[in-house]
């Protein structure tokens, strides 16, 4: 453990490879006076959520805000695009491990999300490489052999366009205490991206892109505009340097898209439509509502009315203000069996054919062989370098009724028992420190498993049937879990069951999914199990 005493930012972890050049005297400083500035009010915020929830569990449901309709019918703008954010067709993302980000950054895209949130199990050892891959990929100075393939990766001319992107605000860096409190994660990542890039950054003129996940209200994003303009200022740098991309992936921020972009007038770039965290809070923010209750995972596909009425309400709503509206991620994986891989990339594409005509500007990719086939879409599909000129103004207004449509579709014993297993498998990985991995043919990550886990716990409390005619409860979920868990350990092995963390996350799996009050996040308990 180290102390750094005249700032009381205490180090809680033993010291890892790299800690002390990303933890500078400087890095400490800056961070110390964020966290000091910035914590007690993110606290509130993060009170204020749960004022909110608690009226939609009593029985209100989410809705655009009364009191900010002048800001929805205003006319304004955001602050211009600077020229190396307008091309963004595709975007690869992917966690910040070395031989990730070179691969990433030589991707065929034009710009990769470095991934400290949603692919990411935030080990102090994790964080701390992520800091330095990213430092030295900015730098035009990274490399790394493979231990274990002995192949060399370095990159390649013209790299795509680095964006990255922190940790929720829900989530602490418990190996960072200030004053005994674990720091926000969120600032953490911020501040040290920040601190190790904006000269690079500004010599290669650009500025330093985020993107920021999970926010539920337009106070979320004045709180981001304001850590900004502190960070400008402190820095003596222009605004606007600094640039975000919202996720606009909880049900709540739906209702708050016009808000947000005005708060963050000078400092954003985008929104994007992270729908996998989007359904997971579907799920979670309307968990009291019996008529709303989601079917099968698999069925709740981007063509479902309540999904593309999201997607095309972002697309309307940004380009009204000169925003870009990014698509989302397909969470299909190419497949080495040709026949298989053939009937991906026509769902891949067929995916981004709705996202490019709903007027999306950009999509992500999960993995570098599926680039060629949706460069076909958004790149050869559109004319120019992005779709701002589709306003949708054709459309009828786009209702509160329409974002929340519930969802038809089965709940059957067969989607009941991949959620376990899907979800057992993502737990054991995130555990272990990995934080996105394939599983069945899908890349699964914390947004992914989030579904899969709360779908489970929605049809125990409102006491769903499955297409066998059994009621789901709690004890049916653990009868199917230990059957589950056997299949598990005879897919895996027994070795790999045993060194791989799955008994932890089979306990953990356990309670998350019988307890009586909905777990926020898997990451939260999850975390007491990381080191
Ligand atoms: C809901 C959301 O938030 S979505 C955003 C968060 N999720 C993500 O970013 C998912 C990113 N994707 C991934 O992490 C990976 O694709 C996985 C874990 C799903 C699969 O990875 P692998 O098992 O390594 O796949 P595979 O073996 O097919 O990879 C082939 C090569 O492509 C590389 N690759 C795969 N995915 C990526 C990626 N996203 N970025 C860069 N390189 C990648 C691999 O490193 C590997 O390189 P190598 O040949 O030099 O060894
Ligand atoms: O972050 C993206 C999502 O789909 O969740
Ligand atoms: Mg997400």
């Amino acid at each position: 453990m180290t102390t750094n005493n005249s700032q009381n930012l205490r180090v809680l972890a033993d010291p890892v490879s790299g800690q002390d050049e990303i933890l500078t005297p400087e890095a400490i400083s800056f961070l110390t006076d964020l966290v000091r500035e910035f914590q007690p009010r993110l606290q509130q915020l993060l009170s204020q959520r749960k004022v909110r929830q608690q009226q939609i569990d009593a029985g209100a449901l989410p809705d655009f805000d009364a009191n900010t309709a002048p800001i929805r019918d205003g006319n304004w703008k955001i602050a211009e695009l600077p020229a190396d954010l307008q091309k963004r067709r595709l975007e690869i993302t992917g966690p910040v491990d070395r031989k990730m980000v070179i691969n990433a950054l030589n991707a065929n895209v034009d710009c990769y999300m470095a991934d400290f949130e949603d692919s990411q199990s935030p080990t102090w050892q994790g964080v701390v490489d992520g800091q330095i891959n990213l430092r030295d990929a900015n730098r035009g100075e990274i490399s790394h052999t493979d231990p274990n393939s002995g192949k060399s990766y370095q990159l390649n001319d013209n790299p795509a366009l680095l964006i990255a992107r922190v940790r929720g605000l829900h989530l602490p860096e418990k190996h960072l205490q200030l004053d005994g409190q674990p720091i926000p994660g969120a600032l953490m990542d911020f501040a040290l991206y920040f601190l190790h890039n904006y000269q690079v950054r500004q010599q290669n003129g650009s500025g330093v892109y985020y993107y920021l996940p999970k926010l539920e209200h337009s106070t979320e994003a004045k709180w981001w505009s304001d850590v900004f303009a502190f960070t400008e200022e402190r820095f003596n740098l222009p605004t606007s340097t600094i640039r975000a991309t919202i996720l606009i992936e909880t049900l709540p921020a739906v209702f708050q898209m016009d808000e947000i972009l005005h708060e963050l007038k000078d400092h954003i770039a985008a929104l994007n439509c992270g729908r996998w965290d989007y359904i997971f809070s579907y799920i979670k923010t309307l968990k009291n509502h019996p008529d709303r209750v989601l079917p099968d995972r698999q069925v709740v596909t981007m063509n479902q009315p309540f999904l593309n009425a999201y997607s095309r309400l972002l697309v309307k709503t940004c380009h009204r203000r000169g925003a870009l509206a990014m698509g989302g991620m397909a969470a299909f994986i190419p497949s080495k069996d040709a026949a298989e891989n053939e009937k991906i990339l026509a769902k891949v594409k067929a995916d981004k054919e709705l996202e490019r005509d709903n007027g999306h500007d950009g999509t992500w990719i999960a993995h570098p062989g599926l680039a060629d086939t949706v460069r076909s879409v958004f790149v050869d599909g559109i004319t120019g370098i992005n779709q701002l000129h589709v306003s949708r103004a054709e459309d009828d207004e786009i209702t509160q009724a329409q974002l929340l449509e519930p969802c038809p579709g089965e709940r059957t014993e067969a989607g009941m028992r991949i959620n376990i297993r899907v979800a057992l498998q993502y737990l054991a990985a995130w555990v272990s420190g990995v934080g996105c991995v394939p599983i069945y043919g899908l890349m699964e990550d914390a947004a992914t498993a989030e579904i899969s886990r709360t779908s489970i716990w929605q049809w125990i409390k409102h006491q769903k049937s499955l297409d066998n005619g059994q009621v789901v409860s709690k004890d049916l979920f653990r009868k199917y879990l230990q059957q589950e868990a056997q299949q598990v350990r005879q897919e895996v092995g027994d070795e790999r069951w045993q060194q791989g963390n799955f008994a932890p996350a089979l306990r953990l799996l356990e309670d998350i999914t019988t307890s009586d009050d909905l777990v926020d996040f898997l990451t939260l308990p999850g975390y007491d199990l990381l080191s």
